[in-house]
């Protein structure tokens, strides 16, 4: 115990300070051997030397951006069964002045959380998220030395070797992974250090040992199911070959059978592994089952999911032999093809394969969702598709559009109200929209605009699974799965203080990210050839195709309002066409004036009309949205991915009326 603190009371601190300076300064200017420091800081700072830290460093000198910390995170089970934990934790210490954090295994912080005035001062040694605090980066400290050590440590003030982190106190804890007895990572607290004491190891040594026995409980009740399901299955087909996966597609047991098996197959597939061919056929997997061929096998695979608590956890995978061999490939009744709902999305580009594979893995779990892209990207499409993918299907989905609510209603919306609860309320109460979707999905478009108080009674919503209506004393349980949507940067919210960090966690355990339409820009013709069929049909034209013209047109154009844009405008275009043919008179004036542009190159030396051609057609696309969207400037500057204030200064610069608008020709 000894060796592991810095401080053994707090009267010390002043004391061992001056000590431990002069020992630091004698072993940095002539690498004497000091006396007054512990064996194993002297020791880390020798290994600090070697690894090329300057004493004089300010900073460590790695860092991760936030954007990976954050797609790490959405795949690790010791970050999800860990932040509970950690924000219970800082709750009770927020006023202590004291950072809490967490790293993964090699120090890499990926949880941080602290007063606004420490983080500051802790930014300047780059003490943040994404940052490497691992010995190798930042020289001696809790973190580094304890994924070292691979024990608990405090280090104080001058036992830093970098002069950076000589103001701060840090005391680390290892968690492990029992099964395996691998580091998952560090739990930390750093404070300055005259706030040192000895009471803050022990503090972090509770917090792992809590996050340790957390994280062996989950992984012990998934286990335990995992393999119930797996002997029952043995039991019912004693000789068929047979595999058991976990949740992130590791096989974890096989029989004698499937090992048998597998050293037959193997050869028919020289250059993967089958294992890997079953896996990545699972990936796509959404159902509760099922079935595929592996071709050159011959064989046929049914893979049943393992569900506890409406997560999917694993898979049981039975191989049966088929008649006959057949070579190429075959998806044949593989529940991964696009059928269902997932036939509406229209798009052969990576992105949207990508989107929608990953759609269908999670449409059969309960985990929340984010979906994140611009405007008309498809958001709600696939959170509907999502929802008639799952086992919600029968109940209902709800959609809310935080962004559209006035926000005096905004609580009383989602949460609904007991009678009387507030002037104007409806005498028997309301039911709220978590209410509404009870036992479905509800799907909160564009959550980055809640207001931070109701952030805070949604996380609490979400934990507790049971909402309160207003003005009620009880709360009722409520059975949702939420999907959110947004068209803005959360992490960049977070950092600005205007998105609650504990509530992102909770709802963007997957993302979906729908690139923007300019960005797949080999789906434009496929996707206006999905709504010139859709809308010929419905309005009873005989339009069949587009001019090549119109095509290119749609291809150079930029789209900043989408899909909902293209299909605007195919569907004005079908209205109004001549013949079966779309052409450019068919097309919204905006557009047409596009191709003009698109043309100005070739006409070089030809009169131009107006001075500036580029402004003109600026002009008319603002009119034609401003007419379009009944004079709605938000909504324009939306659209337009403007800010207000300059759609705004664009209208006084055009001589746009903001009360009647000048007819576009
Ligand atoms: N890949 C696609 N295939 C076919 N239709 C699509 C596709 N993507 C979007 N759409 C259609 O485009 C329109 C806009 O899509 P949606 O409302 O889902 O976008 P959104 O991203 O939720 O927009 P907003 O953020 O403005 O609410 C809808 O009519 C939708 O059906």
């Amino acid at each position: 115990m000894g060796e592991e603190l810095a401080i053994l009371s707090p009267q010390e601190v002043f004391e061992k300070k001056r000590v431990l300076k002069n020992a630091w300064e004698a072993y940095v200017s002539d690498h004497k051997v000091v006396t007054g420091v512990r064996g194993s800081v002297l020791e880390s700072w020798k290994r600090s030397q070697s690894f090329g830290i300057q004493p004089g460093q300010r900073q460590a000198r790695y860092a991760q951006g936030v954007d990976e910390v954050i797609e790490w995170r959405k795949e690790s089970e010791f970050f999800a069964t860990a932040i509970p934990i950690l924000e219970q934790v800082y709750s009770q210490i927020e006023e202590t002045r004291h950072i809490l954090t967490l790293t993964e295994a090699h120090g890499r912080i990926i949880y941080l959380r602290g007063n606004h005035h420490i983080l500051e001062k802790a930014e300047a040694m780059r003490f943040t998220l994404g940052a490497d605090w691992s010995e190798q980066s930042a020289g001696t400290n809790a973190i580094g030395t304890s994924v070292y050590l691979k024990k608990p440590i405090q280090i104080f003030s001058y036992e830093h070797f970098a002069q950076g982190a000589h103001d701060w106190v840090c005391s680390a804890s290892p968690v492990y992974d029992e099964h395996s007895g691998k580091l998952l990572g560090i739990v930390d607290l750093t404070a300055p250090h005259e706030y040192a004491q000895p009471h803050t190891l022990s503090m972090a040594k509770m917090i792992a040992t809590q996050i340790q026995a957390e994280y062996l409980r989950i992984s012990n009740d998934i286990r335990r199911c995992l393999h119930e399901e797996y002997v029952k299955a043995r039991n019912r087909w004693p000789h068929e070959p047979m595999l058991l996966f976990d949740g992130v597609f590791q096989v974890i047991a096989e029989n004698a059978e499937a090992q048998a098996w597998l050293r037959t197959v193997q050869p028919s597939l020289p250059d993967q592994s089958v294992y890997a061919v079953i896996r990545d056929a699972l990936l796509t997997c959404a159902g509760s089952e099922c079935t595929f061929e592996l071709l050159q096998t011959g064989y046929k695979v049914t893979a049943t999911a393992i569900v506890r608590r409406n997560e999917r956890i694993g898979f049981l995978v039975l191989l049966h032999p088929r008649s006959r061999p057949r070579l190429g490939v075959s998806r044949g009744s593989f529940e991964g093809a696009a059928t269902g709902p997932w036939v509406q999305i229209t798009g052969r580009s990576p992105a949207i394969q990508t989107a929608i594979q990953r759609a269908k893995v999670v449409a059969a779990t309960n985990v929340p969702i984010l979906i994140t892209g611009e405007s008309g990207t498809g958001k709600e499409l696939f959170a509907r598709a999502v929802h008639e993918a799952s086992p919600r299907r029968h109940h209902p989905f709800i959609a809310v559009n935080i962004a559209a609510l006035p926000r005096e209603l905004m609580a009383s919306e989602l949460f609904g109200y007991e009678p009387g609860a507030f002037t104007g309320a409806h005498p028997r109460g309301k039911k709220g929209k978590f209410e509404e979707a009870h036992g479905g999905t509800l799907f909160l478009d564009e959550i980055g605009d809640m207001p931070l108080d109701l952030q805070v009674y949604l996380l609490r919503v979400l934990q507790e699974k049971k909402v309160t209506r207003l003005g009620a004393s009880h709360a009722e349980p409520v059975d949702v799965r939420i999907i959110a949507a947004t068209h803005q940067h959360l992490a960049e919210r977070i950092v600005r203080g205007a998105f609650r960090q504990d509530l992102f966690y909770r709802i963007n355990v997957v993302e979906l990210a729908l690139p923007p339409l300019r960005e797949r820009a080999g789906d434009i013709v496929l996707i206006a050839n999905h709504f010139l069929a859709k809308f010929a049909r419905q309005y009873g034209r005989p339009v069949t195709s587009f001019a090549e013209e119109t095509l290119r047109l749609f291809t150079q154009y930029d789209w900043p309002g989408n899909v909902r844009e293209l299909q605007n405008a195919v569907e004005h275009a079908v209205i109004f066409s001549q013949t079966d043919t779309i052409t450019r008179k068919d097309l919204p004036s905006y557009l047409q004036v596009m191709d003009e542009r698109a043309k100005a190159p070739h006409h070089a030396g030809a009169p131009v009309e107006h001075p500036d051609p580029w402004a003109e057609e600026e002009r008319k696309l603002i009119a034609y949205w401003l007419e379009k969207l009944d004079g709605n400037v938000s909504e324009v500057a939306r659209r337009l991915r403007r800010s207000r204030s300059t759609i705004y200064r664009k209208m006084k610069q055009y001589g746009i009326d903001s009360v009647r608008f000048p007819l576009i020709d």
